[in-house]
């Protein structure tokens, strides 16, 4: 077992204090640390290093967690560039548009679907996410379901079900449900750990959203929801009444949702990319955070509505246009993040750097996470690490 000590780090952000705004317990200036054997052996400041193996200097650089992007569909096929282009001439995001991804995933093969998932997945690991989730949802029939669902498990750290997605076009409204909480679910349940619905006009109402997550949950899964995108649809309350792990989008929040996922388990996760490129307003993130919510970053990455794999986007973004501090975001991209995918604590843990626990990080070419956001744009992260092993640009397949 090879032991190497990393040294030159201007600036680690562990993470494994209590809270955002827990600086002492967050970070160390001018700090070293040790892996070995995949995990952290030590940290701490550079002047108390041991020995080790092997040494690597990362020249006054920023060390940070890997980012833990919790919301992605990277399973799919085709372009929705035309319906973006036209959105921004002032069109508005419906989630009808699904029904476009959902033809040409059922028409592409499973090494296609698998192809594309690896590429954005190799995508995201060269930009520091090493751990990420990925939701199946566009082929919303129990054999594209269940393929999706394997594609997705080659991929991701976590796979949630979404058939409660869109109403296929042609199937009865009532058929589909049965379909989702019976058969399709039966089928994707032994790749998924999560089952998930969209909670929205166009979409899912909260009485059929609510059917398909207890079926779910029936079958072992946890519950995540798509809610309170595009209006006040109710899926902030129904996920807070079944403890949903998270409640994603929030962009319509009244004051009461505000105070209900502030008194809950449930995190609010942001997709400030999918806000900008649906031009929906952002979350009022600054009242969820005051109010005591637990929040968290997503890419969201989809062909519809959030086309990257930029966790370093989300985080700009959300300083620089929805107030977070930097420390803020930062914390809900990476520890955040792991509380709404339950891998805050544990040996497997992610989201934040300890001794004994996973070595998944990235080194930015920059001396403070805060260049995150004063450098938006710039791709800062030029190092990663993801169970110590170096992750090299390389990894990328297209
Ligand atoms: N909002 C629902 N689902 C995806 C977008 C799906 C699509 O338009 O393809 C989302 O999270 O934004
Ligand atoms: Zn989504």
């Amino acid at each position: 077992m090879t032991s190497e000590l990393i040294t030159g780090i201007a600036e680690l952000t562990t993470n494994a204090g209590s809270g955002p705004g827990d600086v002492d317990g967050n970070r160390i200036a001018d700090a070293a640390l040790v892996i070995e054997d995949g995990r952290i052996a030590w940290l701490g400041a550079a002047v108390d290093a041991p020995d080790a193996d092997t040494r690597t200097d990362v020249g006054g650089r920023a060390v940070l967690p890997g980012w833990v992007d919790t919301h992605t569909h990277l399973v799919f096929a085709g372009d929705r560039s035309a319906e973006f282009e036209a959105r921004m001439a002032g069109g508005r995001y419906a989630a009808g548009g699904i029904a476009t991804t959902v033809a040409a995933t059922r028409a592409a093969s499973e090494e296609q679907l698998v192809a594309g998932a690896r590429r954005l997945r190799a995508e995201a690991l060269a930009q520091g996410t090493t751990f990420l989730e990925a939701k199946t949802g566009y082929a919303l029939d129990v054999g594209g379901e269940a393929r999706s669902a394997r594609a997705a498990a080659e991929v991701a750290d976590v796979v949630t079900f979404l058939g409660a997605h869109l109403v296929p076009a042609g199937v009865d409204r009532r058929d589909y449900l049965d379909l989702v909480t019976g058969p399709m679910l039966a089928a994707v349940a032994p790749f998924a750990s999560y089952i998930d619905a969209f909670c929205e006009v166009g979409a899912f109402d909260v009485e059929e959203s609510r059917e398909v997550l207890l079926a779910g949950r029936a079958a072992g899964l946890g519950v995540r929801v798509h809610g309170n995108q595009l209006g006040e649809s109710g899926g902030v309350r129904l996920a807070v009444e079944l403890e949903a792990a998270s409640v994603d989008h929030c962009n319509h929040l009244s004051d009461a949702d505000v105070d209900l996922l502030a008194g809950s388990s449930t995190v609010a996760t942001l997709l400030p990319a999918c806000d900008l490129s649906t031009r929906e307003p952002f979350p009022p993130a600054r009242a969820l955070i005051d109010a005591g919510a637990s929040i968290a970053l997503a890419t969201n990455c989809n062909p519809g509505t959030s086309y990257t794999t930029s966790m370093a986007y989300c985080v700009a973004t959300a300083v620089l246009q929805m107030r977070l501090t930097i420390a803020e975001a930062v914390w809900a991209a990476t520890r955040g993040a792991a509380v709404a995918v339950g891998r805050e604590h544990g040996a497997d843990a992610v989201g934040s750097l300890r001794v004994g626990g996973l070595a998944d990080l990235q080194v930015l070419d920059a001396p403070s996470v805060s260049h995150l956001a004063y450098r938006p744009g710039v791709p800062l992260t030029v190092g990663v690490r993801q169970r110590g092993e170096r992750v090299t640009a390389g990894t990328t397949q297209r």
